[in-house]
């Protein structure tokens, strides 16, 4: 065990009213807008295939240059509301927006810096179009804030230097003035989302994280703030030196979800999975060919599997220079959105069952005692729904729909459940009620071999 001031504050979930509000909202909209998106991943007619808000550095173009795309930020088509409708009908119940990315542009006008929105030819302050428009639909707004900053002239990568230990002084101050003008100016914000926080720099200065947690949940009562901001005395980062998590949830799970076999240990805290559409892109990129896209089924079903490992998902939407989102991302949330419709129920306020997972698809457990959902993706040939119950659970009844399943118990703590033998174009819900007695008599018998 090692002493540790900036260490995990906590062990085990939260459990206050703005945490279980977090947990509950499950499914959220991550946007990643700035001015990467204006060029959208090409440069002097040349396509670069990297992810697009990192076009500075894969086109090598000098700070001078890509910051005065500054003067070209004009989003015509942006609608803060017709954004947060298209989130609304996809079924999100909170949005993570990109306040300042690692090229250092401020989407609102901070007193801090002169590279932010109010110096562009829109000037309005977006994050504020951006919070009033999705809270007035009813969804929670977080912000994303990148450490990493291209554009400061005191952000350092390594401190090698008592010049570097100056610098970097100067720009951990710049950042923590930023971060409490962005959770006083914006009070509804419920949590704050870090990025960019892997260098030396910041792991050499796990006392700063440790203040802005701490200066945020001052400001903001209840605030959330994710693993990834947090160093521990030691540089250890999201899990410190003693192994606890700090912050109040892992973000560990980029453009990947752990395993719902092998990986369950996550069952064990919050965390969220942050994904993108394309293969690696989160700004806005023209050239979506050079990459698999995932359709609407497919991260669908990463919802799903998140809500089934007690996890939130975070779907990435790049909206172009403009402010305009393009038909792959409207095609997503309209699919989406229309199952969500009917089968919200299974996502919200729902999370890990605790049964052992089958080939058919995930559990979800309600937070109604005694009920759970099957959420069937693979429908095998024969119909024959295999389920495996901890020991001494009982399954009572199977609907779908509301019409009753057949349920058949095949042997100890096993079951089936007979579902129509069909192809289906959407996942299916099958609803299981558990209690009552199970059949008597058959004592299932161990064969001898
Ligand atoms: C949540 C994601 N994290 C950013 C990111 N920065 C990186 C630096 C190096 C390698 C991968 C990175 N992903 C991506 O641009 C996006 O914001």
């Amino acid at each position: 065990e090692f002493k540790l001031q900036y260490g995990a504050q906590r062990t085990g979930k939260r459990t206050d009213a703005a945490m279980e509000r977090w947990r509950g909202n499950r499914f959220g909209q991550f946007i990643h807008w700035g001015l990467y998106a204006i060029p959208g991943g090409v440069w002097n007619g040349k396509t670069y295939n990297y992810a697009a808000e990192f076009l500075k550095s894969s086109a090598k173009i000098p700070g001078s240059t890509w910051d005065s795309l500054m003067y070209q930020f004009n989003p015509k088509k942006f609608s803060a509301k017709e954004w947060a409708r298209m989130a609304k009908r996809m079924g999100a119940k909170y949005m993570t927006i990109t306040t300042k990315h690692h090229e250092g542009f401020c989407l609102w006008p901070s007193r801090f810096t002169e590279f932010n929105i109010s110096r562009t030819p829109y000037g309005k302050d977006i994050l504020k179009e951006l919070v009033d428009a999705y809270n007035a639909e009813g969804i929670d707004v977080n912000f994303y804030y990148s450490v990493l900053d291209w554009h400061h002239p005191d952000w350092r990568y390594d401190i090698k230097s008592p010049e570097d230990s100056v610098a970097f002084r100067r720009y951990l101050d710049f950042a923590f003035n930023q971060l409490k003008e962005l959770a006083t100016n914006y009070p509804t914000v419920k949590a704050f989302w870090f990025d960019g926080t892997w260098d030396n720099s910041v792991k050499k200065n796990g006392w700063w994280t440790y203040e802005v947690e701490q200066m945020l949940k001052q400001v903001s009562p209840g605030a959330i703030v994710n693993s990834r901001l947090r160093a521990d005395d030691r540089g250890a980062r999201h899990f410190d030196s003693n192994g606890q998590l700090m912050g109040d949830y892992e973000s560990g799970y980029e453009r990947r979800l752990p395993d719902p076999v092998t990986d369950l240990k996550v069952t064990k805290w919050d965390w969220e999975a942050c994904m993108t559409v394309p293969e690696n892109q989160w700004g806005y990129h023209k050239d979506w060919s050079i990459s698999h896209v995932k359709s609407p089924l497919e991260l669908l079903e990463m919802l799903v599997h998140t809500t089934s490992m007690g996890g939130n998902f975070l779907l990435n939407f790049g909206p172009a220079g403009d402010g305009s989102i393009r038909p792959e991302e409207q095609r997503i949330a309209a699919e989406i959105g229309s199952w969500m419709q009917n089968n919200g129920n299974v996502i919200y306020n729902s999370g890990y069952a605790g049964w052992e997972k089958q080939d058919w698809g995930y559990f979800t457990a309600p937070s109604r005692p005694n009920t759970l959902n099957m959420v069937v993706f693979n429908l095998p040939v024969s119909g024959l729904l295999k389920v495996k119950v901890p020991a001494g659970v009982k399954i009572s009844t199977a609907s779908t729909g509301g019409k009753k399943l057949r349920v058949e118990e095949i042997a100890k703590n096993q079951y089936l459940v007979h579902f129509e033998r069909k192809w289906f174009a959407m996942p299916q819900v099958i609803v299981l009620e558990t209690g009552g007695e199970g059949k008597k008599g058959a004592q299932y018998q161990d064969a001898k071999t």
